[in-house]
């Protein structure tokens, strides 16, 4: 072990008393390993992170200031937690759904005097409402990450900065840009609100126990200069173009099925938006992109129907059809494919077709 790593771990196991003096578990070269006196769930997500440089550089990203509040979701023992009390920071709270890391954190945090930091709240932090918080720093269980962003990015927290350690695939896919061959939806609604930057990828052999897969850390930031959108309809059109991200746009709209839900769609929303002005978004998962397979390129069914206007003046679903063709034709986007769009391109698109009186949600 080289001396600045030793140096480094005689520092930790200095300051974390008691809590990392028993034996490690781990392969990590230093680590804050956990000494098993109770089981951790893998379905829960419960892989503590052990390696002190990792922690350590988690915490130095997440440029913490005096007075902030900070948000963690799924402290665990507390191996993050124990540093952003350190921090300058002015208090943390943390949300964790076991009440027996609620119990471990809470104890870690009196052994470090620092209790009076820190407020743990016992819950599902996707379903738990948040206080107040100025930056949010997390190693978070993987399999709420998709929901866990929506709730930041599209609820009404107001925040400085997000960094997140996220499963190496997700967080590739976080950080995407058009044209890459990673690009889905994830990215493009993410994008709409918040720049996201890569940090750094942390291996998996720093978690105790290891999981299967590596991981990044990413920063998400909140644009101060959010587009002029209504959200829930960018929402509802992201679903509909990236759900078959690998057709052109022209290909996705010309699909009888897809026009005729979009004609139901648009009339109940005409009739909702006179009865009950003011929809909001509603939450949900930002990357359900499956590139489902219900029509071919030449825009028939693949299921033959020949009654899809059943119900309808098949005059008005005709001209409906008309006008989302020419949407397409004057943004000369018909030949393009979702994932090679910016969100500029895509924004003008979906303006067009509402001001035609095409609507997705
Ligand atoms: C990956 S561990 C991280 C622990 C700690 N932050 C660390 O870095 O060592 C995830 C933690 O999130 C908790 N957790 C899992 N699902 C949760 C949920 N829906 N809401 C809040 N906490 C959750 C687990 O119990 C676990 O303590």
């Amino acid at each position: 072990m080289n001396r600045a790593v030793s140096n480094l771990r005689a520092r930790h196991v200095a300051r974390l008393g008691s809590f990392c003096a028993s034996s490690s578990s781990s392969s990590s070269p230093a680590s804050e390993a956990w000494d098993g006196r109770f089981r951790l769930h893998k379905p829960r997500g419960q892989h503590l992170l052990t390696n002190p440089r990792v922690l350590d550089a988690i915490a130095r990203h997440a440029a913490l200031r005096p007075g902030d509040a900070v948000l963690e979701v799924g402290p665990g023992t507390g191996n993050l937690t124990a540093r952003l009390l350190a921090s300058p920071a002015a208090r943390v709270s943390a949300v964790e759904i076991d009440p027996r890391m609620v119990d471990a954190v809470t104890a870690r945090a009196s052994a470090l005097n620092l209790a009076h930091k820190l407020t743990v709240i016992l819950g599902d932090a996707v379903e738990t409402d948040f206080p107040e918080f100025d930056v949010c720093v997390a190693n978070i269980p993987y399999g709420i990450s998709s929901p866990l962003i929506a709730k930041l990015l599209f609820g009404t927290y107001r925040f400085r900065t997000a960094t997140l350690l996220l499963q190496k695939e997700f967080a590739r896919r976080l950080v995407a840009k058009p044209g890459d061959s990673e690009y889905n939806r994830l990215a493009a609604n993410v994008h709409m609100v918040a720049e996201t930057r890569l940090l750094m990828d942390v291996s998996k052999r720093d978690f105790v126990p290891m999981p299967r897969v590596d991981s990044s850390l990413v920063e998400i930031r909140p644009r101060v200069d959010m587009p002029e959108a209504d959200l829930a309809e960018w929402l509802a059109f992201t679903r509909e173009c990236f759900g078959q991200k690998n057709k052109t746009l022209g290909a996705i709209f010309k699909q009888k099925r897809k026009i005729l839900e979009l004609f139901k769609r648009s009339h109940r929303t005409k009739r909702c938006a006179d009865d009950a002005p003011g929809r909001g978004v509603i939450l949900g998962v930002l990357d359900d992109d499956n590139d489902e397979a219900c029509s071919d390129d030449d825009g028939n069914d693949d299921n033959g129907r020949s009654d899809v206007v059943a119900g309808f003046n098949k005059e008005d679903v005709g001209a409906f059809k008309e006008r989302i063709a020419n949407a397409l034709e004057s943004t000369e986007l018909a030949g393009k494919r979702p994932s090679q769009l910016s969100n500029d391109e895509l924004l003008r698109l979906l303006r067009l077709l509402n001001e035609r009186g095409v609507w997705f949600q």
